[in-house]
């Protein structure tokens, strides 16, 4: 079967579960799932633990192949997991930095065909001229976008990536979901993403998944899980979900569902 199959998942850490029972029929390959849900309901956890760096029981089936049962490189060739923010005190270039994750990937062609590669992802990112810059002098949405390129470039088959936005404006939040999604359907892979902006959402996500406490509350398209309802439901807020001229749909937040202290 194509795409990620998640079953009878559990995962967390040693005084706390979090995870709980988590089935998911099929993340699908080609689109950008969106996982969203409250602060602390477990999207980090899901992800590192799908990448297999927590402890967790289940299955994990990709593209037919049970995850699991995999030694940790192997997994580790077909799983990428960029975290919040890139490990500190690293003092590499831009360039070293990718590829050397290139090389650790096992998707090293040779130093000319390498270097090309790593300065085409750099110009669609539009980061070609830090190449040479140090990862430690970078600003926070500069050193953003060298993850996504040090994870686009192992060529994962399941990308996870946990709020890769949350340091980028405006134009670039655009951006780099645009070349998420091209780069998800033209390499045909099984992408998640954590995000908490609703609208990017609603405009990039091709399925959506919705945590709360730990538990899936909803799975499918964008505009069946983001309702009046769920929004209310998970978040607190009562919400509306309305198009703008080019027919995207937006969410429109009125306030909370109970005032505090009204
Ligand atoms: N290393 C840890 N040890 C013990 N508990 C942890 C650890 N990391 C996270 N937790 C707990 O696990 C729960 C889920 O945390 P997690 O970081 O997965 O949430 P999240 O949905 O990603 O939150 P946010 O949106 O705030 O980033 C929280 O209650 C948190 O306190």
């Amino acid at each position: 079967m194509e795409g990620l199959q998640i079953r009878a998942f559990h995962s967390g850490y040693p005084k706390r579960k979090v995870i709980e029972n988590l089935n998911v029929p099929q993340l699908p390959r080609g689109k950008i799932t969106v996982l969203l849900g409250p602060n602390g309901c477990g999207k980090s956890t899901l992800l590192r633990s799908l990448a297999g760096l927590n402890q967790a029981q289940g299955e994990l089936w990709l593209n037919g192949e049970e995850l699991t049962a995999l030694p940790f490189v192997r997994r580790a060739e077909k799983v990428v997991y960029l975290p919040q923010s890139l490990p500190a005190g690293v003092h590499l270039h831009v360039l070293e930095s990718i590829i050397v994750a290139q090389r650790a990937s096992g998707s090293y062609g040779g130093s000319a065909t390498s270097e090309a590669e790593v300065m085409a992802l750099l110009e669609q990112l539009g980061i070609a001229h830090l190449a040479l810059s140090y990862l430690d002098q970078l600003s926070g949405g500069q050193k953003q976008l060298v993850g996504l390129a040090q994870s686009l470039i192992r060529r994962p088959q399941l990308l996870l990536l946990d709020e890769p936005l949350s340091a980028l404006d405006l134009n670039y939040q655009f951006h780099v979901m645009d070349l998420v999604r091209r780069e998800t359907r033209l390499r045909n892979i099984v992408t998640l993403v954590v995000v908490h902006d609703i609208n990017i959402a609603l405009r990039h996500a091709g399925h959506v998944l919705m945590l709360q406490q730990g538990r899936l509350i909803a799975d499918g398209a964008p505009e069946a899980v983001i309702t009046a309802e769920s929004l209310a439901e998970v978040y607190g807020v009562r919400g509306r979900i309305e198009r703008c001229s080019q027919g995207t749909p937006q969410v429109l937040i009125d306030g909370l569902v109970a005032e505090p202290g009204l």
